[in-house]
């Protein structure tokens, strides 16, 4: 079976400087949900960067291969990466407000996103709203009116609607109160059991990875130092994911 995402030798550099990425190797299949795990700055967002084609100068791809459903799309122009974009990887941000249109009701953008996907349906709005757990009158919002985690819930309402083959979370609980977090982290579930998605849960934080994905990728300055369930991490051999296993059962224990 050909693996949803398959990177290899991933290495993003600026010129006269050593890697930012420096190799990362690791697949994803279709359906599986991975999280991608470690302190801050060792490389997260970069890597969700250059996995949607994100990367600009000084940033750069130096090496590698980025295969979605087996077809490189690595080294592909900005006007190829658009057209994968929404539709092959959709991305969800931390920040949600910067990926929804201020000046727009959240109804018309996400009936764009039901033309896109060709679903001709009528009904593909009131269905990924009712998926995610937002009332139906929220169609008719401006994204100023909706809350953090409503905002995060209609943009996973709209990979909903687009069905991509992967989905990448940033981050996208950071910020929001515990009871807000489970909810967006339920509307992401629910996405990946309705749609087959390849997910890539990017976060700091263990626990929350532990109620989307089964696997985790661990990085450390920019290399992925561990690749294995959540339950084995405490006993990697590498000390960055047994800090973040030790971390995350602190914090299991505080509560
Ligand atoms: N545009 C850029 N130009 C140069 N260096 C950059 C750029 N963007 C990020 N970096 C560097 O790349 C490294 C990784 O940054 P990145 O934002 O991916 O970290 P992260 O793991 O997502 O951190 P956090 O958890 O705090 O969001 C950092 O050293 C950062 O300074």
């Amino acid at each position: 079976m050909v693996n949803a995402l398959q990177v290899s030798d991933l290495t993003v550099s600026t010129p006269g400087t050593k890697p930012l990425l420096n190799g990362l190797e690791f697949s994803i299949r279709s359906g599986e949900r991975v999280g991608l795990v470690g302190a801050s700055g060792c490389g997260k967002s970069l890597a969700a960067a250059a996995l949607t084609g994100l990367l600009r100068p000084p940033l750069a791809l130096t090496h590698g291969t980025i295969r979605i459903d087996g077809q490189d799309i690595g080294d592909a122009s900005p006007r190829v990466w658009r057209m994968h974009r929404g539709r092959r990887i959709f991305q969800i941000f931390q920040s949600p407000s910067t990926a929804l249109t201020p000046t727009r009701r959240i109804g018309p953008q996400l009936a764009e996103a039901a033309r896109i996907a060709g679903d001709t349906s009528g009904t593909a709005v009131e269905r990924a709203l009712e998926t995610v757990s937002l009332a139906p009158h929220v169609a008719g919002f401006f994204p100023y009116q909706l809350s953090g985690g409503m905002k995060q819930r209609v943009l996973i309402a709209m990979a909903l609607i687009l069905r991509p083959n992967i989905l990448i979370a940033d981050e996208p609980t950071t910020g929001l109160d515990v009871l807000t977090e489970r909810d967006v982290l339920a509307a992401l579930n629910t996405m990946a059991d309705e749609t087959g998605a390849a997910l890539l849960f990017i976060s700091h934080d263990l626990r929350a990875v532990a109620e989307v994905a089964s696997r985790t990728l661990v990085m450390e300055n920019g290399r992925l130092v561990e690749d294995a369930p959540i339950a084995e991490l405490a006993q990697s051999k590498a000390p960055a994911a047994r800090q973040l296993a030790k971390a995350a059962d602190a914090l299991q224990a505080a509560c």
